[in-house]
């Protein structure tokens, strides 16, 4: 039996060889086993702090705090951040301020875009800064963190550089941001998306962080199993990340757990909009348990989303690169044939806008798919998607679906017949339908194929011209009915060059208000005009 005395100095030595060994492993990057190290150093240290027998060196709570941080900062490089922020407390509870700790419980706030959080951190470790420590990178985050604080409250994202520059280089700063908006029952399905107030167009709505994405290269297989097999792979991996993003945060777990699984969605519960808030407060019920693999493969199969990019001349990639990923509060958003809403994607954020202008208490809707399709076609997508679509526009082309001449006008698009005889016969029957209003818009962007080729042709506008409506009433009901189209806005953009030029003041203008309605209000004047023109 060994003497207190003697008993305490073998522990100390135990102890201080632990702490070594742990720093070693840290500094080699190598985060699991620094884990292990530190958390059998930290269990010796307390039952060595508690024990009444023992005489602790007072050194040993900077130890055993220094001993937190640096499980925080080997956790926050191993994405536990949940874990991670509880050994910051646990550190700042022994010293506060800490420099280490409040820099590295920033970071990891940063990460989880908590970014008032984070900003006090910063803000903090900025008063108990060492003179040992280099200030610029203390600076970088402060400034950082200050701009994504604001971009999260304001939602006034710039993109005009990156547009400049053509789409190169780093991606703009994205912050999450949520707008005007909260989650009501739906009168299409389950939960969506609203308005709560008046928000015109090109505004943005939200700004939504992915939980997982997973990106590859898919190639157009001769042999279609190859294909698929890229696909499955791909899917797994995605699956893969989505398990691992969800068992390390409970908060994420949470958010997942609220989205539908396809079934029953008018029974689901209608979750406050603040609670999908970064900022909001941990300590609100979170899940204990783990989501069951076959909701969450149900619930992944429902929400997940394949990328649009910026702008097709954005992407600069192949036809074969594609992105596929979680967003949870966009999940949230039902389709329509007739969206009031775009997204795009940048890096691992999507960004959904307002396509034309939304009245307040009006609900926000996506298009899934192409919605510039006629209604066969349409159907077909919500099959895959495994609904059926019951908007005003599918209502409406349902009915007009039983008419004689809307079959030959069908059979003539798919046989891709003189698109200019096309447009005069769905133009004539709408006449004779008594078609009025957003209805005209409606069919208009069901054969948008056919007007398309027909404007942009100066030979075909010569024959056609006079017998069809102009380009720009057509633009004006597509838009009004679907919202604004990259491809609507390149039909008017080469009838403003036709006509000599980039157009007058008042056609630029039309056509800068367009482009708000397809990229949304993120850049100036120019880079507006440059992705335009
Ligand atoms: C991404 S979720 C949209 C939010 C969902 N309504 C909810 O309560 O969580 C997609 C699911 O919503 C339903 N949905 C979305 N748009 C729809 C539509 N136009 N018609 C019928 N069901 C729709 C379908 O069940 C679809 O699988």
């Amino acid at each position: 039996m060994k003497e207190p005395e003697q008993q305490q100095t073998t522990e100390e030595e135990k102890m201080q060889d632990l702490r070594f060994k742990a720093n070693g492993l840290l500094h080699r990057d190598e985060w699991e086993q620094s884990i292990q190290t530190y958390s059998q150093f930290i269990s010796l240290c307390q039952t060595h702090i508690s024990n009444p027998q023992t005489r602790p060196d007072p050194k040993l709570q900077k130890s055993l705090c220094l001993a937190f941080s640096n499980r925080a900062e080997a956790r926050y490089k191993t994405r536990d951040f949940d874990q991670a922020l509880k050994d910051c407390d646990e550190a700042l509870q022994i010293e506060n301020p800490h420099f280490k700790t409040l820099m590295c419980k920033g970071k990891i706030l940063l990460n989880l875009d908590r970014y008032s959080m984070a900003l006090n951190c910063f803000k903090v470790a900025n008063l108990d800064y060492p003179s040992n420590q280099d200030s610029e990178t203390l600076n970088g985050y402060l400034e950082k963190t200050k701009k994504l604080e604001f971009l999260s409250r304001s939602g006034a994202f710039d993109f005009s550089n990156w547009v400049l520059n053509g789409f190169k280089g780093n991606f703009p700063e994205l912050a999450e941001y949520i707008g005007a908006l909260e989650i009501k029952k739906s009168e299409i399905s389950g939960r969506g998306l609203f308005a709560t107030k008046n928000i015109d167009v090109g505004s943005l709505l939200l700004v939504n962080k992915a939980i997982a994405t997973e990106r590859g290269i898919l190639p157009e297989s001769k042999t279609q199993d190859l294909g698929e097999n890229a696909q499955m792979v791909m899917w797994k991996n995605f699956i893969d990340k989505v398990v691992a993003s969800t068992s390390n945060c409970k908060r994420t777990q949470y958010l997942i757990s609220k989205l539908s699984a396809g079934e029953n969605e008018e029974d689901l519960e209608v979750p406050d909009i603040s609670s999908f808030r970064p900022e909001y407060e941990q300590e609100c019920g979170f899940l204990d348990e783990k989501i069951d693999m076959g909701v969450m493969l149900s619930i992944l199969d429902v929400n997940s989303l394949v990328e649009e990019t910026f702008s097709s001349k954005f992407s600069g990639k192949n036809g074969d690169y594609h992105g596929v990923g979680i967003w949870v509060l966009a999940s949230f958003i039902n389709h329509s044939c007739n969206p009031n809403a775009k997204r795009f994607h940048i890096g691992d954020h999507v960004i959904v806008h307002a396509s034309r202008d939304i009245k307040e208490g009006e609900e926000i809707t996506l298009g899934y798919f192409d919605v510039f399709s006629p209604l066969k076609t349409r159907k077909e997508m919500t099959k895959n998607w495994g609904f059926d679509c019951h908007c005003k526009r599918c209502k409406f082309e349902n009915g007009v679906s039983e008419k004689q001449e809307m079959g030959e006008i069908e059979m003539g698009y798919e046989r891709g017949v003189d698109v200019g005889n096309m447009v005069y016969k769905l133009e004539e029957s709408m006449r004779r339908w008594m078609v009025r209003g957003r209805m005209k818009g409606y069919l208009r962007a069901s054969f948008w194929k056919v007007y398309y080729e027909l404007f942009v042709s100066e030979k075909l506008m010569v024959k056609w011209g006079r017998r069809v409506p102009a380009m720009e009433v057509v633009v004006e009901s597509v838009v009004e009915a679907v919202g604004g189209d990259e491809r609507v806005l390149r039909v008017v953009v080469e009838g403003m060059k036709r006509n000599g030029g980039s157009g007058g003041v008042v056609e630029m203008e039309k056509a800068m208000k367009l482009g708000r309605g397809v990229y949304g209000k993120v850049m100036k004047k120019q880079a507006m005009r440059s992705l335009i023109c």
